[in-house]
């Protein structure tokens, strides 16, 4: 649990209009998808490619769990997955720890063994993961076996992007089969900025939370940057801790 060290950084106030309660999602097959990350002032979310980082002063950090404490769902990217060993859980309420989604089209995370997703999940202070896979590893990879406790969200992958799978039939196959109605995404590198490129296609992000470290990391650093160029935001909201920086929006 955390020690609340710094009750002076009131982040539950400005947060309140960007929570999934907030707005419902106006859709009914989608969920309500917030886009959160740590970044330096380079726009880098780690030093390096497989390094994990930490960006976000203790305060910001905490608030990231209480952003995970409204959301149904933790997605991230299966490279983050395996070089971060992320725990994935609420440490401010453990029983109202989000589900942790892994995006994996070819079925190389492993969850069960040391890491920290696995253990929160023996001692009951975490969920259970889902792993979205590609339909080509499901049906077609002989080498592909199902994990013990996990569950797979199968999605129909390209069979010549390299097992690319569509935000769209993500989201939606999250919510029809597995009921989740809000989902946080945090990233990494690639799934940040395969998402904003595909929001200008789909409008699929509701909300935007972004915490800046004043840090820069350098050019050896994970970029965050769409690929299809400029993103407008809209209702954005700033406010400041005792180091971080945090933005809030909706992308236009
Ligand atoms: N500062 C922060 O808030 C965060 C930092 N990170 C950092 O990000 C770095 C990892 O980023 P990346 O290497 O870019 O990896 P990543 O975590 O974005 O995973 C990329 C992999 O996920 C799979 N994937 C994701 N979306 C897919 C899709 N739509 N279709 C098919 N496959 C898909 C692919 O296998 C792809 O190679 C790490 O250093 C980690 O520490 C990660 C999360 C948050
Ligand atoms: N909010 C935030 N600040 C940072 O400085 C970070 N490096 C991250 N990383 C994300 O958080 C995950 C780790 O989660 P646990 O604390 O182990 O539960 C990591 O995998 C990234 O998704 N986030």
């Amino acid at each position: 649990m955390f020690l609340l060290m710094t009750p002076q950084f009131d982040y539950k106030t400005p947060l309140e209009p960007y929570l999934p309660h907030s707005k419902p999602s106006i859709s009914t097959s989608l969920p309500f998808i917030t886009l959160t990350y740590a970044q330096s002032l380079d726009s880098k979310i780690s030093a390096g490619k497989n390094i994990r980082t930490a960006l976000s002063h203790e305060e910001t950090k905490e608030m990231t769990h209480y952003l995970r404490l409204h959301h149904a769902g933790i997605m991230i990217g299966c490279q983050t997955a395996m070089c971060d060993d992320p725990g994935l859980n609420c440490k401010l309420d453990f029983d109202k720890s989000p589900r942790p989604i892994i995006i994996d089209p070819s079925g190389k995370w492993k969850f069960n063994g040391k890491g920290k997703m696995y253990q929160f999940f023996l001692k009951k202070q975490g969920k259970p993961p889902i792993v979205v896979l590609s339909s080509n590893t499901f049906y077609n990879d002989k080498k592909f076996t199902k994990q013990d406790y996990v569950e797979y969200c199968v999605v129909e992958g390209s069979p010549t992007d390299n097992n690319r799978l569509d935000w769209n039939s993500i989201f939606q196959k999250l919510y029809k089969d597995f009921h989740l109605r809000s989902i946080m995404v945090e990233g990494g590198g690639f799934v940040i900025n395969d998402l904003l490129s595909a929001h200008a296609v789909n409008n699929l992000i509701n909300s935007l939370i972004i915490t800046i470290a004043p840090v820069y990391l350098g050019n050896k650093g994970v970029t965050v940057s769409p690929y299809n160029g400029r993103i407008d935001l809209k209702d954005v909201k700033w406010f400041t801790g005792t180091r971080d920086s945090v933005m809030c929006s909706r992308i236009g």
